[in-house]
């Protein structure tokens, strides 16, 4: 288990004043932050205002000492113990960072590999099951210049992989990446939990991904922890309205009237739009579901229905719900 404990993180920065003095500012990134990983479960780490979150990663895989607070990995203290830490421990981050472009894909296995500590037959053993589990065996030997973005990114998880971490960080991973090798990511990410027991954590602005992955979302603001829970349950403890969209060719007065009066006996309001093909798009929020209702008035009013969908809300609300309310 990685256990965070009321951790801090302050970074002291140098500011210019006049043209020959200075003073040190203190920058509070993170502040009593405590979270658990465990094996086999991906959590969320998701921001609103410049939240903290790849401090808190950085502290977690040994890469910045926390302020105060406590980091453990398996028992060991992630400062005291950082080499035992650093061999648990692995991030894999978006983007084209980390990789030397120069090398070929198994040169770049072989350096990251080297700085664990692997070195002869078992790291090649070790860079050939990798190779083939992330698809990249025949480009083994290319230099990663010439390599498409979609097998630079899965040579990051090879390399995020190389010495077979327990705790796995996950900044951003499909940043800039085209819908489909998204996708693939994603498959590849539930596996390592569901399949190879990792423990995950997650942060990515693709808030529908969270969701996706995520058993358990943590949500930060200023480097605070503002919420802990399930992605459904942070769903439904906020009470956000459901939206109801229905597609009519024409819209009467009379049935305007009516569908206001509709809404506001649910609690909620109508929006209605008239759409390029001459059809009228209404959408209905409220606390409760108002099909029923809303397709005995239409039948009343002898309209058609072109279209009909309910959305329910989802964790992106959720983010946007929250950072509205804390003024982001
Ligand atoms: N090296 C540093 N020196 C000073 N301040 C820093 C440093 N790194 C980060 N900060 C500040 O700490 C706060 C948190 O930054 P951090 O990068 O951890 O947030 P984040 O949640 O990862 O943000 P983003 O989603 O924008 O990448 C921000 O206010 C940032 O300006």
């Amino acid at each position: 288990m990685l256990i965070v404990e009321n951790v801090r993180k302050v970074y002291r920065v140098k500011e210019k004043k006049g043209w020959f003095s200075q003073k040190w500012t203190e920058v509070e990134a993170v502040s009593d932050l405590s979270f658990r990983m465990e094996p086999g479960k991906i959590i969320g780490l998701l921001g609103i205002n410049g939240a903290g979150k790849t401090t808190t990663i950085k502290m977690c895989s040994t890469l910045l000492t926390p302020t105060s607070g406590s980091i453990t990995v398996d028992g060991y203290d992630a400062v005291r113990e950082d080499r035992f830490v650093k061999s648990k421990v692995n991030m894999i981050a978006g983007g084209e960072r980390m990789l030397y472009w120069r090398l070929t894909g198994r040169e770049n296995l072989q350096y990251f590999g080297s700085l664990y500590g692997l070195r002869g037959q078992s790291l090649q053993t070790r860079i050939d099951t990798l190779l083939l589990q992330v698809g990249l065996m025949e480009a083994a030997d290319t230099p990663v210049e010439r390599y498409s973005k979609g097998m630079k990114q899965r040579l990051q998880i090879a390399r995020g992989l190389i010495n077979d971490p327990r705790y796995l960080f996950l900044d951003e991973p499909t940043l800039g990446l085209d819908a489909p090798i998204a996708r693939q990511l994603r498959k590849h990410v539930k596996e390592l939990a569901s399949e190879q027991g990792k423990a995950i954590l997650l942060t990515s602005h693709y808030i529908h991904e969270v969701e996706e992955l995520c058993d358990e979302v943590y949500i930060i603001d200023k480097g605070r922890l503002v919420a802990h829970d399930t992605p459904t349950n942070l769903i439904q403890s906020l009470n956000l309205e459901t939206a109801l969209h229905v597609t009519i060719p024409t819209l009467s007065d009379a049935l305007d009237h009516d569908l206001r009066q509709l809404a506001m006996r649910y609690g909620g309001q109508r929006q209605i739009a008239e759409t390029d093909e001459q059809t009228w798009e209404i959408t209905l929020r409220g606390d409760n579901d108002m099909t029923t209702p809303l397709l005995s008035l239409l039948a009343a009013h002898s309209s058609p229905v072109l279209q009909l969908h309910t959305e329910q809300p989802s964790l992106e609300d959720v983010i946007l719900h929250m950072a509205d309310r804390r003024g982001a």
